[in-house]
Order: structure tokens, then C-alpha cells, then sequence
């Protein structure tokens, strides 16, 4: 019997408190005292994602290892909650490196697979899975670094949104940007907002409504990502950057970065029952079954 279900309902049940269930942390730098041997690493690896906390740092990486392409599954989505949420309350850890093992891809965003001919209970716990997600990645009180080491298209695309700073493989081949009107659905409003906090507005109207897909140059040009890279200096970056963000004391920054996003989060905390019911009709249209599967029937076609 699959785990995911029962997982994803424990944390739906447990609740989540966006900015963040522990608290605030400027007592919690990292701890190595001087003379002691390093501290280890601690590891710990699920199916589809595996974890790496540097204690003497305080930084986790985070790798998606889910192939073909890290889609975000129920199973993935779960599992990601979960990772989140034991780093947020290791009191040994200020900050986390999201990126991936699965080369040219960061994440294909929402497995479709979840949103095509399943039935409307299934339909609500993967899209409250998703919401979860969400509300603890952007609510998160660790510093968030996005190393995006591939195409990012969507739910992939929100993942490096949510992040506090974004890093991307300097590779044109690479896409990223909220695509969801080539499938012919609707980025939801609280996808919307994340986009416009980091681009403005303009920019995220004329990308949501063409489902721009931003080759990496481009993607940088519009704030969309804080800078390219080449792809093996990647991770190099991603560490110096999070060194500079965990410089600062972390009541400060925390309480900024609350103040930043509190609103967004806020509207779906207040709205999340609604939005669940509004996914569910949306997705159980058959016009728009019928515009998934072609889309997935498009895919396969590109690789013949
Ligand atoms: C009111 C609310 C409304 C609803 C809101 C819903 C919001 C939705 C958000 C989303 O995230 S929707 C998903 C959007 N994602 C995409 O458009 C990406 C589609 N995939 C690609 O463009 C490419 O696959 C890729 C990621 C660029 C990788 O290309 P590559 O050539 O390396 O691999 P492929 O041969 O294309 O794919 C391999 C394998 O994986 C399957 N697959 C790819 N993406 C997905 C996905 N998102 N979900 C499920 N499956 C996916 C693809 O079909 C191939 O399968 P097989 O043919 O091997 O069986």
C-alpha cells in the first residue's frame, strides 16, 4: 500500500503555519566550537529526495532525485513537505540549497499524470499536497537558495520562485517561467502572486497569459533568476551566496522576509478550502481532461 496518502493526510491534518511553526531562531547559529573535530553531516535520503545537512555550516542540500524529470507527484510533494519540515525544526540548520541529480531537468513541475481521469478525492489531496508545499517553502525561516540545474517549467518554476534567491546553469537550452496557458489550464492566484513579487506585475501578466517558457539569458533579464552561472560552478555559487544571507542575524532577515511575503501567504491560508474546491472543478472539466491529455500525447509525440 502506497505511503503518500497516509503521508500527505498526516501533514494536512498536523496544519501548517507559514512563517515558520518554530521559533524565531537568532539564538540558533551553528554551532562548532573552536579546537572540536568538524561537525558531520547529517543525511537523510527518501525515495525521491535526498538530504544532506553540513552541521558545522548550517546549510542542507537538497537534491531531486525522482527520474524521469523530478515531476512533482503526490509521493514527491509529500516527501518534500516532510524534508522541509524536519529541516525547519533542526535547530542545527539556518538554510537550505534546492537543486537536482537528474541532468537538463530541475523539475517538470505537477506530475499530470496526477490531474488526468482520477476522481475528485484524489483530486483534493494532491492539490492540498501542493498547497502545502508551497506554504512551507515560501513560509520558510531558513534562507532558501534555488540552484537550478535544468529546464524548470511550472510547479518547477514556483519551487525556484519560492526560494529567497535563485541560480541557474547558464545553459540557453534551459527553460524556466510559468507555462500553464500552453496546457491550456490557469496558474492559481497564489502561483500569480509569487511571480509578481519577484518580476512585477507587467512582466508577470505578458509571461503568465503567452505561457512563457524563458530560455535561461532571457529568464535573468527579467529578474526572473538572480544570475547565471556555469553549470559545475553551480553549487560553488549557490554556497557563497548562502553564505552571505546567513552573514546577517537571523531575527532580522527573518522578520524582513515575513514582512515581505505574510500577505500572500496569508490569502491562501484564508482561502485554502475554496481554492482546493476551485481546483477540483476546474480539473474535472472535460475540456479540460481533454486539453491535458493532448498535451501528454504532444510530449510523447516530440520524442518519436
Ligand atoms: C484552478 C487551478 C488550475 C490548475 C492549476 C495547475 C497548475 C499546474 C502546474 C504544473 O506544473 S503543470 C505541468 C507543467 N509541466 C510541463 O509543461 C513540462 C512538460 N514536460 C516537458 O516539457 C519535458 O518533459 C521536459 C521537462 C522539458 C523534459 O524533456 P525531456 O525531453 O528530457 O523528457 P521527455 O521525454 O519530454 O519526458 C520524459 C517522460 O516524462 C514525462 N513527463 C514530462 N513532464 C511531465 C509532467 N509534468 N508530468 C508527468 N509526466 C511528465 C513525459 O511524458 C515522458 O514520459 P514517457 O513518454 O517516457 O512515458
Amino acid at each position: 500500500m502506497a505511503a503518500a496518502p497516509i503521508l500527505a493526510r498526516r501533514i494536512a491534518r498536523s496544519g501548517v503555519l507559514p512563517l515558520c511553526c518554530r521559533p524565531p531562531s537568532w539564538d540558533r547559529a551553528p554551532r562548532q566550537p573552536p579546537g572540536l573535530p568538524l561537525a558531520p553531516c547529517r543525511a537523510f535520503s527518501n525515495n525521491k529526495i535526498q538530504v544532506e545537512l553540513d552541521e558545522s555550516s548550517g546549510v542542507a542540500m537538497m537534491k531531486f532525485k525522482s527520474p524521469p524529470v523530478n515531476s512533482l507527484s503526490l509521493d514527491f510533494l509529500t516527501e518534500f513537505s516532510i524534508s522541509l519540515e524536519k529541516l525547519e525544526n533542526d535547530r542545527a540548520c539556518r538554510g537550505v540549497i534546492i537543486t537536482s541529480t537528474i541532468p537538463k531537468i530541475f523539475s517538470s513541475g505537477l506530475d499530470i499524470m496526477e490531474m488526468c481521469g482520477k476522481n475528485v478525492e484524489h483530486y483534493g489531496e494532491f492539490w492540498r499536497a501542493v498547497q502545502e508545499m508551497w506554504l512551507r517553502l515560501y513560509g520558510s525561516n531558513m534562507v532558501t537558495v534555488a540552484a537550478v540545474n535544468g529546464s524548470s517549467p511550472a510547479g518547477g518554476c514556483l519551487i525556484a520562485l519560492s526560494c529567497d534567491y535563485r541560480i541557474m546553469a547558464e545553459n540557453p537550452k534551459f527553460s524556466i517561467g510559468l507555462n500553464e496557458a500552453q496546457l491550456g489550464i490557469v496558474a492559481p492566484f497564489w502561483f500569480k502572486d509569487t511571480f509578481v513579487n519577484v518580476v512585477g506585475h507587467r512582466i508577470a501578466e505578458r509571461s503568465l497569459q503567452l505561457g512563457s517558457l524563458h530560455p535561461a539569458p532571457e529568464a535573468l533579464k527579467l529578474g526572473l533568476v538572480d544570475e547565471l552561472v556555469p553549470e559545475e560552478k553551480l553549487l560553488e555559487k549557490a554556497s557563497a551566496v548562502m553564505a552571505r544571507w546567513l552573514a546577517l542575524p537571523d531575527h532580522a532577515r527573518q522578520l524582513t522576509k515575513s514582512m515581505m511575503r505574510k500577505a500572500v501567504l496569508d490569502h491562501l491560508v484564508a482561502h485554502r478550502e475554496e481554492d482546493i474546491k476551485n481546483f477540483i472543478n476546474f480539473i474535472s472539466k472535460e475540456s479540460i481532461q481533454k486539453s491535458l491529455r493532448m498535451y501528454m500525447e504532444m510530449l510523447k509525440k516530440k520524442k518519436s
